[in-house]
């Protein structure tokens, strides 16, 4: 079994700050995870990394810790297409989860309908090369036409100069496609290069598309509070008030140059979000009307 590549200490924050900033009431954690106990629920034989185990009584104390209400759990390449870990952190959270999984062209539409009865909303295609080993874009095209019959979305995360050769296959997906940590743009190069521009015209061709303004600590050069994230997450909260997600990320897989904490990430949210009502779209609108539709959704704080 490959070795954890980082002690669960590197990993997850053991002391994360109570944050400053609260969230609005009915705040959705839209992009976490958890991993085993492995030895409940072992490590896909595939992976390529070895996290230590994040289980779901941990997830839920952050969640009360920094003020969230809800999270939508979002399946790992580390547990690959194995959703049970996934799945028993929804049993466990009931209505207050929702999760997005790795399926392959093989699951059943019985398999599929079990994962929605437990909370399923989405599945995840992953094209980082150091995460998983590809998959033809036509067999992930075939899962998702299955799954958009479904009403579920389909979750993406890639490389920003992957984002030309990829194009093509996103817009070919028949619902809502929500895109990772911001397309993973370039920081150095700036919110006013080319790239970054290039996804924004990307998210301007297309109204189904969504992305998750998380992950500044994987994005920044120069480190914490992260400040040369906020302009590229600013103006996609400002551009798309109503197609955007945050997420805590945690527990933080394969963070190699520092440990995030949790609060301080909650923290950045009035920094890229300026106003009430951009916080409440970005942190209980939008989650809800796509994980929670038809949900009353709690009205902004005053
Ligand atoms: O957790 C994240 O969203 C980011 C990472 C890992 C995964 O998404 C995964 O293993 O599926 C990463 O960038 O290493």
């Amino acid at each position: 079994q490959a070795q954890p590549v980082s002690k669960g200490a590197r990993d997850v924050h053991e002391n994360p700050k109570v944050p400053d900033f609260r969230v609005p009431t009915g705040a959705v954690d839209a992009h976490c995870h958890v991993f085993g106990p492995s030895d409940v629920f072992p490590y896909s034989p595939i992976r390529k990394y070895t996290p230590y185990d994040a289980p779901a009584e941990k997830l839920f104390a952050l969640r009360d810790h920094l003020g969230f209400e809800k999270n939508v759990l979002v399946q790992a390449s580390c547990h690959g297409k194995n959703n049970d870990a996934m799945v028993d952190c929804l049993n466990k959270a009931g209505e207050n989860a929702r999760g997005v999984a790795i399926v392959d062209p093989s699951i059943t539409d019985e398999e599929l309908r079990a994962l929605d009865a437990a909370g399923v909303r989405g599945v995840r295609f992953n094209f980082l090369k150091r995460l998983v080993d590809p998959t033809p874009k036509s067999e992930y095209l075939g899962i998702a036409k299955r799954v958009a019959k479904m009403g579920w979305h389909v979750v993406v995360y890639f490389e920003a100069e992957e984002l030309e050769e990829i194009a093509p296959f996103l817009e070919s997906i028949p619902t809502i496609v929500v895109i990772d940590h911001m397309g993973r743009p370039d920081v150095s190069l700036g919110a006013d290069d080319p790239q970054f521009e290039r996804f924004i015209r990307l998210m301007d061709e297309n109204s189904n598309f969504w992305v998750k303004v998380s992950c500044p600590e994987r994005l920044s050069i120069s480190g914490p509070p992260y400040e040369d994230v906020v302009p590229f997450a600013r103006t996609l909260v400002e551009r798309f008030p109503d197609r955007v997600l945050w997420g805590t990320d945690w527990p933080h897989p394969n963070m190699k140059t520092h440990t995030p904490d949790d609060g301080q990430l909650v923290d950045r949210i009035p920094h890229i979000a300026r106003t009430k009502a951009l916080q409440h779209s970005l942190l209980v609108g939008n989650p809800m009307h796509l994980y929670w539709p038809g949900h009353a959704i709690p009205k902004s704080d005053t």
